[in-house]
């Protein structure tokens, strides 16, 4: 079997939500697929209504196949500081044409305030391994580790793009999809997250920098998160670029588009070229001088995180079968 679906970039593309069907009839939410964490948790019909802003509701009296696991709860938190919590219910789950019949569904009974006012996104469907699944008493498989056995082969596909709709795709590898050849790397699945390590990187023409970078491909955070050491080498070849404390972070001057940057890929010199423009993530302020950067530190949490700012210069193929991951240009 496969399957996939449309991922539609919210502004900014600060996230990417694809249609998933749930339940008998179908109940059709649209999530943030998430290759950082691995719930799959809605809004329902058991959100308090205080904290839903417009989102969609799974409500799993109204659907035939849903079957409640008594007893069973989640709570989970993000590196955002977003939270959610609630129980646990066994349904139908489909993207596109690929379907899992006893997918679960963690319904959520709070959320937090970041998830209250994203009014277009309806929940989160984790990609991540199963180790880091919340459930309790016993942790619940993930939809690509339901899907995986029927799968023609063991792999999904994020194809996220720059401000218009890319896919995800689970079981098959699209040869339109990308140029050139796939490099795969190896991961480390030991912290529960796509982990891999990129051999360094080059800001605009410049020389390749030989350094490790070791982080994790998470589909559902916004920026490229990196040490701090590349953060600055890039932002000082940026006049005008400056961490702003109060933006908590750098920001640019919107013009002139900022230097490309490339990280590696593999001991053969591939390499993923995010142009300029995707650094500038957002404007500041009204007068669209000033710009938030893409590129930000990852102090503090421990490795880097390639999201999304990363993952839409590339096409990503995440390899359950061989826990690889393969990255091409496109
Ligand atoms: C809701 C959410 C998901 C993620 C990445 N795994 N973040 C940082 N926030």
């Amino acid at each position: 079997s496969t399957g996939g679906a449309v991922a539609t970039p919210e502004d900014h593309d600060v996230e990417y939500l694809t249609p998933v069907s749930i339940g008998t009839p179908e109940q059709i939410l649209n999530l943030d697929i998430d290759t950082g964490s691995s719930d799959l948790w809605v809004f329902s019909s058991e959100t308090s209504r205080s904290e839903v802003k417009g989102q969609t509701l799974y409500d799993p009296s109204n659907s035939s196949t849903a079957q409640k696991l008594e007893g069973y709860t989640w709570s989970i938190s993000y590196g955002d500081g977003s939270s959610s919590a609630g129980e646990v219910y066994l349904d139908t789950v489909s993207i596109g044409a690929l379907t899992v019949s006893s997918q679960a569904v963690e319904v959520a009974q709070k959320v937090s305030s970041e998830f209250t006012s994203d009014s277009n996104n309806d929940g989160l469907l984790g990609l991540g391994f199963g180790s880091l699944n919340t459930v309790q008493p016993n942790a619940q498989k993930t939809f690509f580790d339901n899907a995986m056995p029927a799968l023609d082969s063991p792999v999904f596909t994020a194809d996220l793009k720059a401000g218009i709709p890319g896919r995800y795709n689970f079981g098959y590898i699209d040869p339109n999809a990308y140029t050139g050849n796939i490099t795969y790397v190896s991961v480390d699945d030991s912290q529960g997250f796509w982990d891999w390590t990129s051999p360094g990187y080059a800001i605009g023409s410049g020389s390749f920098e030989n350094t490790t970078i070791k982080g994790i491909a998470d589909t559902g955070t916004s920026l490229l998160l990196l040490p701090s050491s590349v953060v600055s080498a890039y932002y000082g070849k940026i006049s005008g670029a400056k961490y702003d404390s109060t933006q908590a972070g750098y920001v640019l001057p919107c013009s002139p588009t900022p230097p490309d940057f490339a990280f590696g890929v593999g001991d053969d010199g591939a390499a993923i070229v995010l142009p300029g423009k995707y650094i500038n993530y957002a404007p500041t302020g009204s007068s669209g001088t000033t710009c938030f950067g893409g590129i930000q530190g990852d102090s503090g949490i421990g490795f880097a995180i390639f999201g999304d700012v990363a993952l839409k210069a590339a096409f990503v193929v995440f390899d359950g079968g061989s826990k690889t991951l393969g990255w091409a240009s496109k």
